[in-house]
């Protein structure tokens, strides 16, 4: 009674913006963007919101799956940006692919989405004895961002990735440790809503990102490494039997930091994101899905995801891929 991942998907926007385009709107550089986060440039919507990213991975999934809308019983989509406050985005693409006999409902968990989407997911199945679900991250962070705070908005790309999960009798899901830090979460702000004294007059404004750029860094390098220390030692495995470390591209130099103090090779931990930037809870099944498609992520292998940032929070799942 467990669950295996049967298809893996990502998409991006078509268009990509330079770090170069941005030193033109923002008083930044290439030089600087790519020292200081790993970031060479970033794909941005022009008119797909997150429901249309997400539908692009779950019809995928379901071809690569080769299995029926109708089919599905669970459909998560984990996300900070939804398109609407309702319908969720997950009920969007519920409606869109004709999956009427699913489950459907967004998960706001940030950076660590889908980290906890997979590991909710998973657990919903076992309990429920379900066959099928489509567990994704999509994100269009350039709705939210304020594009002349040069501190956030050379970190962030649009972009979605998923899994389709399927019910196994093999063991794959090792363990999961989902951790949240909320006395710090004042540290990642994005879309902030504001009760208003004046309610006839609403003006309905919703708040640009803002980050303690230092303050997360450090929680990051701190406590990335103890999640994936608990969720190891919850799964009676040591560090050196994870053969790829799939982590939030948050930034480069976090994953290098991460390396160090796990004392683990850095060839473990694949780096994507100089092509996609941080993609919140895009980035984990992103890479997971370029990984498996570039054939580095093998049948057999331990993985494990992790997801680090707004709540805060940090989120791992381990899982024998
Ligand atoms: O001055 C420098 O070097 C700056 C220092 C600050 N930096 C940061 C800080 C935090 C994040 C970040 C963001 C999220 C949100 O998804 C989640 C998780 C993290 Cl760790 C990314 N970059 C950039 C380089």
């Amino acid at each position: 009674k467990d669950i295996e991942i049967a298809a893996s998907s990502w998409t991006t926007p078509e268009r990509v913006v330079t770090n170069d385009q941005l030193s033109q709107i923002m008083d930044t550089s290439d030089e600087w963007i790519t020292e200081r986060t790993g970031i060479k440039q970033r794909h941005l919507s022009t008119d797909e919101n997150t429901s249309d990213l997400a539908v692009k991975v779950a019809q995928d999934l379901l071809t690569k799956a080769d299995t029926q809308a109708e089919d599905l019983d669970l459909i998560i989509v984990a996300t900070m940006s939804p398109d609407n406050m309702t319908p969720s985005t997950a009920a969007m693409v519920q409606g869109k692919i004709g999956a009427q006999k699913a489950v459907a409902f967004d998960l706001s968990a940030a950076c660590s989405g889908f980290s906890f989407a997979f590991s909710v997911a998973r657990d919903m199945m076992v309990a429920n004895s379900w066959q099928k679900a489509l567990v994704i991250g999509s994100e269009v962070l350039s709705k939210l961002i304020d594009w002349h705070d040069r501190s956030t908005a050379v970190l962030f790309g649009d972009g979605a990735g998923g899994v389709l999960l399927q019910a196994s009798s093999e063991h794959h899901f090792l363990a999961s440790d989902l951790r949240v830090f909320g006395e710090s979460g004042d540290k990642l702000i994005a879309g902030h809503t504001a009760p208003q004294a004046d309610y006839v007059n609403n003006s309905r404004q919703m708040t640009a990102f803002q980050m303690a750029g230092r303050d997360v860094y450090r929680f990051a390098t701190h406590e990335v490494p103890n999640s994936l220390k608990r969720a190891a030692d919850k799964a009676s495995i040591n560090l050196e039997q994870i053969n790829h470390f799939l982590l939030h591209q948050a930034n480069s130099r976090i994953i290098t930091q991460v390396a160090k103090r796990l004392k683990q090779p850095l060839e473990k931990f694949p780096i994507n994101i100089d092509e996609v930037g941080n993609t919140s809870a895009a980035s984990e099944p992103i890479l997971l899905a370029q990984c498996i498609e570039k054939d580095i992520v093998k049948q057999g292998d331990i993985i494990a995801l992790s997801g680090f940032g707004g709540g805060l929070t940090t989120g791992t799942v381990i899982i024998k891929y």
